[in-house]
């Protein structure tokens, strides 16, 4: 049994929090460089929480400026153990509508100009993103928005786009018509395969605000419309936030799904021959399996 921490990464629209008990900003120093922003920690109904907005308050990091890699280092030395990652997306389906929430399960990676891995030359490691979700957060984040009212759908793929610009007509056409994909955003990946490098559980909740460019009787994807739905869904996704706690409790046992243990098979590179500036860098991440190997 390990102490739980909740991290919660807020995506556009939500910013902040309520309701967290000795609540405070820490600035983490990663190796990694400078995170998004402060993390907000504190407990609720007895749990440690870290929040950290993902583009920083007042909306200043971009979807490819964001340092993904400093954010999960900096959840990882807080000790975070399961990040949930709340995210505004366009929908590719008619019933996936404007602020319904969607418990993600898959991913494409269509991202391009982004740092993807703490791995690299003198320490190289691969991990699986078969299956880059966790269940076990993907039952109690479907279980808390479901109890917040909020109507959600359970499983989907979300193509993740380098952007700032949205979708053609076209793109959106072949995500939705011949990839299959149900959702769309630019910020989730790689966050969610430097948290399985991080060996951190990781859910994604897709909040939609919008149907991207495909949807004939919906027009082009808008940002003033897209404003307008994150309020809305802002307001419930801090309902939601505030429910999971009291479903993961304080404490938890070893991931079913291994995937605090992602790194047990994962480094290749001899011990005799890592870079020992890198390995210093993966101390938070890696430690557990760096250490072990001496
Ligand atoms: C506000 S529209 C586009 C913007 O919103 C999404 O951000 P996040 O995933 O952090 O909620 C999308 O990925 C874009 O960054
Ligand atoms: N249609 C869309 N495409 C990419 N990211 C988004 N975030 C919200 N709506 C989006």
């Amino acid at each position: 049994m390990t102490d739980t921490c909740i991290g919660i990464i807020g995506g556009s629209g939500l910013y902040q929090i309520d309701g967290l008990e000795e609540a405070t900003w820490q600035s983490v120093d990663s190796p990694w460089g400078d995170a998004s922003d402060e993390i907000l920690t504190g407990r609720l109904d007895g749990v440690r929480m870290a929040f950290l907005p993902r583009h920083g308050r007042g909306h200043v990091q971009s979807p490819s400026s964001i340092n993904y890699r400093a954010n999960i280092d900096s959840m990882k030395r807080l000790g975070v153990t399961d990040i949930f990652s709340v995210s505004a997306c366009g929908s590719f389906r008619e019933e996936m509508a404007p602020g319904d929430f969607v418990i993600v399960d898959q991913f494409i990676d269509r991202t391009f100009a982004r740092e993807k891995s703490f791995f690299g030359a003198g320490c190289v490691g691969h991990v699986s993103v078969a299956h880059p979700t966790c269940p076990r957060l993907g039952d109690a984040a479907e279980a808390a928005a479901r109890a917040a009212g909020i109507t959600t759908h359970r499983g989907g793929t979300y193509l993740a786009m380098e952007g700032p610009q949205f979708s053609t007509l076209a793109e959106s056409r072949l995500y939705r018509e011949v990839w299959g994909c149900d959702v769309i955003g630019m910020t989730n990946m790689p966050e969610a395969k430097l948290a399985r490098e991080a060996e951190i559980c990781y859910a994604s909740v897709a909040m939609i605000t919008d149907y991207d460019s495909w949807h004939p009787d919906h027009g082009e994807v808008d940002v003033n419309d897209i404003i307008r739905t994150l309020f809305g869904n802002a307001d419930k996704a801090r309902d939601m936030v505030a429910r999971l706690p009291s479903l993961l409790g304080a404490t938890r046992d070893a991931c079913p799904h291994g995937c605090d243990r992602a790194l047990e098979y994962a480094i290749l590179t001899q011990p005799a021959e890592r870079d020992p500036a890198l390995v210093a860098k993966l101390d938070a991440v890696a430690g557990r399996v760096l250490a072990a190997a001496g």
